[in-house]
């Protein structure tokens, strides 16, 4: 693998990728650059990572053979027309954001480029992450193997048809923070009743892992698993029952419908 790797926008979701492709070691920490206007993120990725780093949104097109797009999806067009006569139809353009289209990439660089719509999730970082993956028809085979190679050194990567893209941040881009979400519940809840807040956040997380990696190795059931878990007369059923009373599923189903309806409406609105 020795293509040029470059992220315009330096935030949260690039350094967890570039973190991930660094730790992995599937390209050479000097065939990737970062670019974004201040420079307090660029010196953490440089000093993390020793990667290349540049204020320079056209430095980057310039250098790299894939290149994502890791703004905000409201910058995206600002950031097109900044770096499109600097692109050419052998580059890929690999977009991480909600509610761009591959459609719109194409419309706004006025060509026809190999463009890879995605979304992965922040757990990337820890070469755990999850990334959905729609090509258009430009990309050759080995362009495509290439990038899911690239997506799978930091976690797993599905490829799906890009009409559900907008329902993934509700099921793996943005879901990393309901599960936040819970462990702090669950870890105030130990504290609540007296263990100290480092061992609780341990025991709840290792918890949540735990239970996932159940789920993937086992390929049992979820429901056939939390059967498991649930001795008659119990603790457990307790527990369940309670949350069953307050719409634990219910909740998490409309956070998810609120989430997808938000990625449609960026959809439209860009
Ligand atoms: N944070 C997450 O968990 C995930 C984020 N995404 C997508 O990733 C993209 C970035 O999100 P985050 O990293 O969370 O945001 P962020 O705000 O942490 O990072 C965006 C970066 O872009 C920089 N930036 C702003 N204008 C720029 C310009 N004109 N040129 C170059 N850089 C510029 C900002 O200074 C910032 O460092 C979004 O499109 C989001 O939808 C996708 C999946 C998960
Ligand atoms: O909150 C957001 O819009 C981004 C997309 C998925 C996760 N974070």
């Amino acid at each position: 693998m020795n293509k040029k790797i470059g992220f315009i926008g330096c935030g949260n979701m690039a350094q967890a990728i570039i973190g991930g492709i660094v730790n992995s070691k599937i390209v050479s920490n000097k065939d990737i650059i970062a670019s974004n206007p201040t420079n307090s993120k660029l010196e953490v990725v440089k000093e993390k990572y020793s990667i290349l780093t540049t204020n320079s949104n056209v430095d980057v097109a310039k250098f790299s053979d894939v290149i994502f797009l890791s703004v905000k999806p409201n910058k995206y067009k600002c950031v097109i027309d900044e770096i499109k006569d600097f692109v050419n139809e052998d580059d890929i353009i690999v977009t991480i954001a909600a509610g761009i289209d591959i459609n719109f990439i194409q419309n706004s660089f006025g060509k026809d480029l190999k463009v890879v719509r995605t979304m992965p999730n922040t757990p990337s970082l820890v070469g755990e992450g999850m990334s959905a993956i729609s090509f258009n028809d430009l990309l050759l085979n080995h362009e495509k193997e290439y990038i899911l190679r690239l997506f799978e050194s930091f976690g797993k990567a599905e490829v799906i048809d890009e009409s559900l893209m907008d329902v993934i941040p509700s099921i793996s881009g943005s879901s990393p923070a309901y599960v936040y979400l819970m462990i702090e519940a669950l870890a105030d809840g130990g504290v609540l009743r007296g263990i100290p807040r480092d061992k609780a956040y341990k025991l709840a997380a290792q918890a949540v892992l735990g239970a996932a990696k159940m789920v993937i190795q086992t390929n049992e059931h979820p429901g056939s698993l939390k059967d498991k878990v649930c001795s008659p007369g119990g603790t457990t059923i307790e527990a369940i029952y309670e949350l069953e009373r307050n719409g634990f599923r219910s909740s998490i189903i409309s956070a998810m419908e609120a989430c997808t309806k938000k990625a449609i409406s960026m959809s439209k609105n860009k």
